[in-house]
């Protein structure tokens, strides 16, 4: 966001603001301190976050008799800031709610910039990053190469989802096929389907068990067509409307967990969407071509920029046919955005 000179009235203000949240996330906290002095709580058990709304989470049971039962429980004082997907520890209390007593390690974590462009933690122990591509929109190449290389960087397992297969044969797309298959030489796991027809669905149903995912890719792709065919009866329009709102007032949405009837859960939200767009660095891009790191470091110059550099090992892989001229071409491609940036 550009700077702003703000008035000494508004600047007034934000504090002021700002000084009643973190009064009332005390006084909350508070609460939740009182509740385990109190003694009125049940025993401690594991849970899920599935959805976070400022200092209270939404958390289901993982454990026992209420396996599956949601509760919206109030956070310990000096917990880390928890977020959707996250592994908790807490107790009910003797109504609907409880409290959360402790966070589990984390084995993955997304980030997202805020409104001031600091990262924060979106969600928690995401697994899979599902790359949505189709026919139409016309695909840029070197944006699923951009997710594949945040997914690398996070440490997420990417799924390659070619989508609207009806309409691979109508037109000049094989090419657009092709991408599919390079990518699947390349040893990432890919699905071609239709979520319109249905074709093909059931290999992504069983791609998705087991873990929790999170699905990107560009604007008309059917990320929202897909999601809905994958949870029949999830009324996924809550995301919808605050993402207007967020456009006007910066309101941040809230991920939320969802579990597919075939098993494997879904993390959502407009936010989440945009995932991998964020900044990347140099080594990170190159790290996140996974077919060059045998090559790294094996240039003749140790600064080598791999663009026309004598000796330079990446460029004799592309002459030798060990790195494709199209996946060199989409690194360059991505190293000139990151210059601007
Ligand atoms: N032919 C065909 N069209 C599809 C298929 N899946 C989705 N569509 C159409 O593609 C358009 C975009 O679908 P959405 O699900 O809204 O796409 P999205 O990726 O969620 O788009 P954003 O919300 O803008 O990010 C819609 O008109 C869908 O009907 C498919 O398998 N085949
Ligand atoms: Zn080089």
């Amino acid at each position: 966001m550009a700077k702003r000179n703000l008035t000494r009235r508004q600047n007034w203000r934000i504090q002021k603001i700002q000084d009643e949240r973190s009064e009332r996330a005390g006084r909350r906290a508070e609460l939740a301190d009182e509740k385990l002095l109190g003694g009125d709580l049940g025993p401690e058990q594991e849970g899920l976050v599935i959805a976070h709304f400022g200092v209270q989470v939404d958390v289901e049971a993982t454990q026992g008799a209420g396996t599956g039962t949601v509760r919206r429980c109030h956070m310990r004082a000096n917990l880390p800031a928890l977020v959707t997907g996250d592994r908790v520890v807490w107790r009910a209390d003797n109504q609907a709610g409880g409290v959360i007593v402790a966070q589990l390690p984390r084995h993955s974590e997304l980030y997202r910039p805020d409104h001031r462009g600091q990262l924060k933690p979106v969600a928690a122990n995401v697994d899979r990053l599902v790359i949505v591509f189709a026919p139409l929109p016309t695909p840029h190449t070197n944006l699923i190469d951009r997710y594949l290389v945040a997914a690398e960087q996070s440490g997420l397992e990417p799924l390659l989802v070619l989508n609207k297969a009806d309409l691979l044969d109508s037109g000049d797309f094989a090419h657009i096929r092709a991408w599919l298959d390079d990518y699947a030489a390349l040893g990432y796991q890919t699905v071609c389907l239709s979520a319109g027809s249905g074709a093909g669905l059931d290999g992504l149903r069983e791609a998705l068990k087991d873990r929790i995912s999170v699905f990107v890719g560009q604007s008309g792709v059917g990320k929202s067509s897909l999601i809905n065919v994958l949870l029949p009866g999830v009324d996924l329009r809550v995301g919808a409307l605050s993402e207007a709102t967020a456009k006007g007032t910066h309101t941040t949405t809230t991920a939320r967990l969802f579990h597919f009837p075939a098993g494997g859960d879904l993390i959502d939200s407009p936010g989440i969407r945009e995932f991998g767009l964020t900044h990347i660095t140099r080594q990170e891009l190159l790290e996140g071509f996974i077919e060059f790191r045998p090559f790294l470091g094996l240039c003749r110059f140790r600064d080598c920029k791999h663009l026309h550099e004598p000796g330079c090992a990446l460029l004799n892989a592309v002459d030798q046919g060990q790195i494709t001229s199209h996946r060199m071409a989409s690194y360059r491609h991505i190293l000139a955005t990151l210059a601007k940036e």
